[in-house]
């Protein structure tokens, strides 16, 4: 028997009101991959996420994880995900160290083993010797390494990763990556993740699905989407053709967003 996909997707719907969020999106994520999903400002990302993650109710369509259906079997879901979402989730009082064991408690990881999977989350991302500090003190990138140490400490299967890098320099940027990428190669964990930095995608997801108004609207390796799209294409092109030009909102966005980032532990 072949093993089921990490994600899979059908037919999946969300409302808010009138507002239609997600608009019937079929999506399959084989086990082991790194997955990118794009898409501009209100696209959709950010419901699909929270619906795969049981955050959100999959009222139409359906959702599995691993084989399990997000619905009727939601808490071995989450049992399953490691989740950062695009809210700050580390506490600036607490330190390091503190932060991530308060994640290991708050998702049941056995006591005789949270010792050492605090310590191996840590290491994980680079933050041992800086463990001890309030997190207050923290650089925006090493912020993004904690929360990233928080959501791994459980030893998930499937790393969910809403925009990981917005509002980083590009040193922490990359260095978050990294983290990711080694992470991924020690534990062949799953790994999706939205982000609006094409460069990133390409260089590091191997597949990557352009979302537009609640629809995937160009899926593949960044490769085959540019081949598609005709010779000499960049993924910027592909996403300009695909969303009618809307990628600007990003710039300011961004600038938003990082100011966000260093006001978020004040
Ligand atoms: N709680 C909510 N109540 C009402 N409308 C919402 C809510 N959350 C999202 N929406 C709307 O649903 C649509 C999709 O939003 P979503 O946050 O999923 O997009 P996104 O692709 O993640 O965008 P971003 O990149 O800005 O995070 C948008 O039109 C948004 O305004």
């Amino acid at each position: 028997m072949t093993s089921p996909p990490a994600v899979r997707c059908t037919g999946l719907r969300h409302t808010f009101g009138e507002t239609v969020a997600v608009d019937g999106l079929d999506l399959e994520i084989p086990a082991g991959e790194v997955f990118g999903l794009l898409g501009p400002n209100g696209a959709g990302k950010t419901t699909t996420i929270r619906m795969i993650t049981t955050l959100l109710p999959a009222r139409t369509g359906s959702i599995e994880v691993f084989g399990l259906d997000v619905t009727r079997r939601k808490m071995a879901v989450r049992r399953l995900i490691g989740y950062v979402p695009q809210q700050l989730s580390a506490d600036g009082t607490l330190s390091g160290r503190e932060n991530v064991a308060l994640f290991a408690r708050l998702f049941d990881v056995p006591r005789r083993r949270r010792g050492a999977q605090v310590e191996s989350a840590l290491e994980a991302v680079g933050l041992l010797a800086d463990a001890d500090r309030e997190a207050k003190g923290y650089s925006g990138g090493m912020i993004r390494r904690l929360e990233l140490a928080q959501a791994l400490v459980s030893s998930p299967r499937l790393l969910i990763l809403d925009e990981p890098t917005i509002g980083l320099d590009p040193v922490a940027r990359t260095s978050v990556w990294e983290r990711i990428e080694q992470i991924r190669a020690d534990t062949g964990m799953t790994v999706l993740v939205t982000t609006h930095y094409m460069e990133e995608a390409e260089q590091y997801c191997e597949r990557i699905a352009l979302m537009h108004r609640g629809r995937i609207r160009a899926l593949g390796t960044p490769a085959e989407l540019e081949a598609e799209h005709g010779e000499g294409s960049t993924l910027d092109d592909v996403f300009r053709s695909v969303t009618g030009d809307q990628l600007d909102g990003g710039g300011i966005r961004d600038v938003r967003a990082a100011r966000r980032t260093a006001r978020r532990l004040g």
